[in-house]
């Protein structure tokens, strides 16, 4: 079986858009991100619809709760057969144990450390230490604790976590910019065949190609790049 390494975030607006685009995708090439904004419209209909279209989906709804809400939530996910779930690394260990627990199933779990948009100033302002990879590896280090799969992270820090926590735990790098792409609100980013060479498992491409003028070449020129 195919395992593609790009994830295409599916950030619309409307559910048509994203089945439009998915229309036009192969599932053996590439996987499929829905998100807050996508699910909130859609629901988990559109979920199934993405499966039945032979799509894995990666439900981005990074939950961060008491461990028992987190737990309920998960238990849902699992039941919409997603391929991943993810929830925040910041709720904690007991949170991240019961996150854990609850999924019994081939579903894979995965814990955000610091968000990809963040850097120096806004850590300061939420009160954690100022360099990014070392809050990184501090919470990667609770998700390996607790079992999970893996941790979402830029590929910034993906040598360090690889390093220290082995080849098996998965890296899943949003922040991806192709040279050509607009930054945007991110702020540790890199390009898509940097981060493989750094050591990501998966990365997660959204804007540059949903916002491209043509999304299918933005996609093709992507795959050339990391081939
Ligand atoms: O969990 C995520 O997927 C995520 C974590 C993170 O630290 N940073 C981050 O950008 N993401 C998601 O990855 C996608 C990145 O999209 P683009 O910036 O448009 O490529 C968005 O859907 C974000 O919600």
């Amino acid at each position: 079986m195919s395992d593609p390494r790009l994830i295409i975030a599916l950030d619309y607006a409307q559910p048509q858009l994203a089945l439009n685009l998915a229309a036009e995708l192969d599932p053996n090439l590439c996987r499929l991100k829905v998100g807050k904004e996508l699910f909130t419209r859609g629901g988990p209909h559109l979920v199934e619809t993405l499966q039945q279209r032979g799509f894995d989906i990666f439900l981005d709804l990074k939950f961060h709760d008491i461990p028992n809400t987190v737990a309920k939530a998960l238990a849902a996910a699992q039941d919409l057969g997603v391929w991943m779930v993810n929830v925040h690394a910041l709720g904690g260990p007991r949170m991240l144990a019961a996150a854990r627990e609850a999924i019994t199933g081939p579903t894979k779990l995965i814990a955000v450390t610091i968000l990809t948009s963040m850097g120096p100033d806004e850590l300061q302002a939420i009160g954690l230490p100022l360099d990014a990879e070392e809050n990184v590896l501090r919470l990667a280090g609770l998700a390996h604790e607790a079992g999970l799969d893996g941790v979402v992270c830029s590929a910034q820090e993906a040598p360090r976590l690889k390093e220290t926590f082995g080849k098996g735990f998965q890296l899943v790098t949003p922040g991806i910019r192709p040279a050509w792409a607009a930054k945007g609100d991110q702020t540790r980013i890199m390009t898509p065949a940097d981060a493989l060479s750094a050591g990501a498992d998966y990365l997660v491409v959204g804007r540059p190609i949903t916002q491209a003028s043509d999304p299918l070449a933005a996609l093709q020129r992507i795959h050339a790049e990391i081939a």
